[in-house]
């Protein structure tokens, strides 16, 4: 059973019970053009929850009805329990005053280090990234190296562990292999790495405040995706994009590092990271909708078809209806919230950290647009971003992340 399976037990119960503001007062809600806008005048540390994208609330937005406030659903309780863990290990780090492990404290993985290996595995990382994620390594070069190296060796992780159930060996997957990768992420936590894209982890993990939890979660998501092809709701799909997304997000949160001069409480940053890993997930999601479709796949919430008139079978067939379209703009719509939120956070980032999120947020917005100017027809035509817009993104980007604050 994964670890977040008991705290979504818990969660489930309490799910009808918990009103939003668990913090008490300090807080306000403040409701603008039907959205919920949390006003926040708390300190770094404060429990009371900001103002986030849920997913009962996003569903209702697009069925546009009113939102109601008071009731959180399972799925949101249970990703928010590791959301406020991950915020409460950042802030005991901080309040140790460090981000690194202290001076002289045991390497849990020193060996190879002194070997000069380490460089040669960060090295290695890096060049994977280089050649999977173009945009997102040119953005990793304003960081310290550090920092670079940590979040190159993260990315290779999750490259990894999708590639074990979308790359060429994925019919031999089984959810016995994904037990085994579990447990190899357990040993590279503890500091005995397999290979040496493990050992650059095991480093980075030894390093920077990183919890195993998301890590474990995004291989949840994979265990889902071997036997899960239909989401009843979208309460059900956000868990889904929490699992193999919004984990990324929580991961990185603590390597990116927050801005030490950020008035926004740890646990908003997180929100918003969060909120960029399922605004990218619901973007990857309605891009690939025939794609997806042609392996048997639908990762669209069936109440919400069912609403619009629409069958398995209109997805199957893959004709761009009216219906389709009006249902399409509702799922764009809140695509664009996610991303709303995750913009607002990106200011609160550590400086050196804000282009690349934010040229990886505009760049992967802009696939809604295309899905758009494709006049929603993602079952036979690919919505991309042209070179010369991308390209175009990454000094916009650059200009408006220098003059965040
Ligand atoms: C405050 C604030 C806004 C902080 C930002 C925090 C942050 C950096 C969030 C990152 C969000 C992000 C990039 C999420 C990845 C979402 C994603 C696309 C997940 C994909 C899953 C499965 O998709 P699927 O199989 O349906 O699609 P494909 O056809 O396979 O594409 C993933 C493929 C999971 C694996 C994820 C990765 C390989 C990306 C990992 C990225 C990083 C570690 C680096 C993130 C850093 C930056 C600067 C964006
Ligand atoms: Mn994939």
């Amino acid at each position: 059973m994964p670890a977040s399976s008991s705290s979504s037990a818990a969660a489930a119960a309490a799910a009808w019970t918990t009103p939003l503001h668990r913090g008490g007062g300090g807080c306000c809600l403040l409701r603008v053009h039907g959205r919920f806008l949390h006003h926040q005048h708390r300190p770094r540390r404060s429990r009371c929850r900001p103002f986030v994208v849920r997913p009962l609330m996003a569903s209702l937005l697009v069925a546009a009805a009113p939102a109601p406030v008071s009731r959180r659903t399972a799925a949101e309780e249970a990703v928010y329990e590791v959301v406020l863990r991950q915020a409460a290990l950042v802030d005991e780090a901080a309040a140790a005053g460090r981000v690194t492990p202290p001076a002289g404290a045991p390497r849990r993985w020193a060996n190879v280090g002194s070997w000069g290996l380490l460089g040669d595995a960060y090295d290695r990382c890096g060049e994977v990234c280089a050649e999977y994620a173009k945009t997102f390594y040119l953005g990793t070069q304003l960081m310290t190296p550090d920092r670079r190296k940590a979040v190159w060796a993260i990315y290779v992780w999750c490259r990894r562990t999708d590639e074990l159930v979308d790359g060429p060996n994925s019919s031999y997957i089984t959810p016995k292999a994904l037990d085994r990768w579990e447990k190899r992420l357990e040993d590279l936590f503890e500091g005995r790495p397999y290979d040496m894209y493990d050992a650059a982890l095991s480093d980075t993990v030894s390093k920077f405040p990183v919890d195993i939890q998301p890590f474990k979660d995004m291989i949840e998501g994979m265990r889902l995706d071997l036997w899960k092809s239909r989401y009843k709701s979208f309460d059900e799909l956000y868990l889904y994009c929490y699992y193999v997304a919004g984990t990324v997000g929580l991961m990185t949160v603590p390597v990116m590092g927050i801005a030490p001069d950020s008035k926004a409480s740890t646990e908003s940053v997180y929100n918003a990271a969060l909120a960029l890993g399922i605004a990218n997930q619901l973007t990857n999601i309605l891009r690939d909708v025939g794609e997806d479709s042609r392996r048997g796949r639908i990762y669209l919430p069936l109440d919400e078809l069912a609403e619009a008139d629409l069958t398995e079978d209109d997805i199957f067939r893959g004709k761009v209806t009216d219906k389709w379209r009006k249902f399409m703009k509702g799922q764009i719509q809140r695509a664009r919230l996610f991303f709303d939120e995750a913009e607002n956070g990106v200011a609160h980032l550590d400086s050196a950290s804000r282009w690349p999120v934010l040229a990886s947020l505009w760049l992967y917005r802009q696939i809604l647009d295309a899905i758009e100017a494709n006049d929603y027809n993602n079952f036979t035509k690919r919505a991309y971003v042209g070179k010369a817009k991308k390209l175009l993104s990454l000094p916009v980007a650059y200009a408006r992340a220098a003059v965040a604050s």
